[in-house]
């Protein structure tokens, strides 16, 4: 039973890690042309993603019969530079365009692109990050597998928009918010013009809490090293989590 198990484990993060590959591959490749579109210095935008902080997360989402009170993961933004969500063909999530939530309709064989925060500070506000939630289903359990990737550790970020920062930066101020405030503040904390800010009303981002269950966690995918440390592959399963350093 626990050989299967571990089998399982062990295939399941082969595939995992090979799909992460491709998809940093192309979550590059997509930022090269946009960082380019956005005439950044190439010298700095190498620096503004790295494969090595990539990470794919799978999702399972539970039917729900409250279709219209249950969220699987309430409003947020990402704070990547880009997440590829990669979703089954039930419906779910919604994204927020001119005060409007569209669905984002399920298209075979197709992914989804979603701009981060990190995006944004990146290109001095002209791309927003989007904020999206995702919606249960009343039928039927909704998978997804995500990919997020981020600056390169250490890698400051310039904008006209927001003071210098690192994302160690604003990821720590991201968990002392949710912390204290019990939601995300995000990029607001690091805009350029000092202000005095008032996060306790609306509008912040929440931190993105809903009912969901991270089955699958494979966190840094190029680094073995560190996964031998304490990474590795958590699996959350209903009241439980394990994790398996494979
Ligand atoms: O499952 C999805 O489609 C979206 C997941 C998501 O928004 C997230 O993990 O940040
Ligand atoms: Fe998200």
């Amino acid at each position: 039973m626990l050989t299967s198990y571990c089998c399982f484990l062990r295939f399941t993060r082969i595939l995992l890690e090979e799909y992460g590959s491709h998809l940093a591959r192309l979550a590059t490749a997509i930022f090269g042309a946009m960082a380019e579109n956005l005439h950044l210095d190439p010298e700095l935008s190498k620096t503004y993603i790295s494969e090595s902080t990539g990470f794919v997360r799978v999702y399972r989402y539970p039917q729900c019969s409250m279709e219209n009170e249950a969220w699987g993961i309430n409003v947020h933004t990402d704070s990547s530079v880009l997440s590829v969500l990669n979703q089954d063909q039930v419906a779910g999530l919604q994204v927020l365009k001119d005060d409007n939530w569209l669905q984002v309709k399920p298209i075979p064989d197709t992914l989804i692109f979603n701009l981060g925060d990190m995006m944004q500070a990146i290109s001095d506000d002209k791309y927003k990050s989007v904020k999206h939630r995702v919606k249960l289903n009343k039928e039927k359990d909704r998978f997804s597998i995500c990919y997020f990737v981020f600056p390169a550790e250490g890698s400051v970020i310039h904008s006209s928009k927001y003071r210098p920062f690192t994302y160690s930066d604003f990821q720590a101020q991201v968990q002392q918010d949710v912390k204290t405030l019990g939601f995300k503040v995000g990029l607001e904390r690091f805009r350029a013009a000092e202000r005095e800010l008032d996060f306790n009303g609306d509008g912040a981002c929440t931190n993105g809490v809903g009912d969901h269950e991270l089955i699958y966690s494979l966190f840094r995918l190029f680094l073995p090293s560190e996964m031998a440390n304490g990474g590795g592959v958590i699996f959350h399963e209903p009241w439980q989590s394990y994790h398996a350093v494979l």
